[in-house]
């Protein structure tokens, strides 16, 4: 459903995406490993088109979406947890979520159980700025936001981040079911091996800038890790 041709991207004169390609499929949750600075968060803004790309494609759906907006994007039905998760401070929560359903399209103020259910604690503090939430909460909170356009593709930068151990396992949780559900694609970058590895059908490893192995779980083995992910 997702396809990224030959990608390439940067900022300014340095080119940091160098030909990336990869696929993601109905239902997979799909992660992208590497090394810091490999260019992990920068695929996923060319994917999200927050970041254009130089050359290359992505299609979504058959959809060529290279030259579309963000906004074009998400109507489409991809949803975005960026990295460093991205909350409006000063809206309320609830501004916060609202923001997700209307990047969708949509003209409705109700925000679908689909996104909320999964986050029982947010609605409690929907009055609550987004600012004065903690770490773990505004995850949280970006998880709904995104959810409230019940995406079919989700991408997900460094979701456990700086995030307590506690808040990490619900995150766990919150992609095994959405994964359950089989509604929702995942593609997810993040540094844990443990956490991937828990939740991912498929992983792709990036270096210099292009994917240089790819595989599922079994073939993850420490060879794997020690030649590509070893600091
Ligand atoms: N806004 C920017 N302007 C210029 N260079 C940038 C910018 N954002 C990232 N870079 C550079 O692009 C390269 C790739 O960064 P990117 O954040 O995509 O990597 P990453 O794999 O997500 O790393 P990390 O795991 O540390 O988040 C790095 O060398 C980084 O310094």
């Amino acid at each position: 459903m997702l396809a990224v041709q030959q990608l390439e991207a940067g900022y300014g004169e340095s080119v940091i995406l160098r030909g990336v390609t990869l696929q993601v499929r109905p239902g997979q949750v799909v992660c992208l490993l590497g090394r810091n600075g490999v260019g992990k968060t920068t695929l996923m803004k060319s994917i999200m088109g927050v970041l254009k790309a130089r050359k290359g494609t992505v299609s979504y759906k058959g959809d060529d979406l290279t030259r579309r907006a963000p906004g074009q994007r998400a109507k489409k039905g991809i949803g975005y947890v960026p990295q460093g998760r991205e909350v409006f401070a000063q809206l309320t929560v609830f501004e916060n979520v609202l923001l997700g359903l209307e990047a969708s399209g949509s003209k409705t103020r109700v925000i679908p159980d689909a996104a909320i259910a999964k986050f029982p604690v947010l609605p409690a503090m929907y009055d609550r700025r987004g600012g004065d939430l903690s770490g773990g909460q505004q995850q949280q909170l970006a998880f709904a936001r995104a959810l409230a356009s019940e995406p079919d593709l989700l991408l997900l930068d460094e979701p456990c981040e700086g995030i307590q151990p506690s808040i990490v396992d619900d995150i766990r949780d919150v992609i095994r079911a959405i994964k359950a559900d089989g509604k929702t694609s995942i593609l997810l970058a993040e540094q844990s091996l443990e956490f991937v590895k828990s939740v991912g059908d498929y992983f792709y490893i990036l270096e210099k800038g292009a994917v240089a192995w790819e595989g599922g779980l079994a073939d993850l083995n420490d060879e794997v890790i020690r030649q590509y992910l070893t600091v």
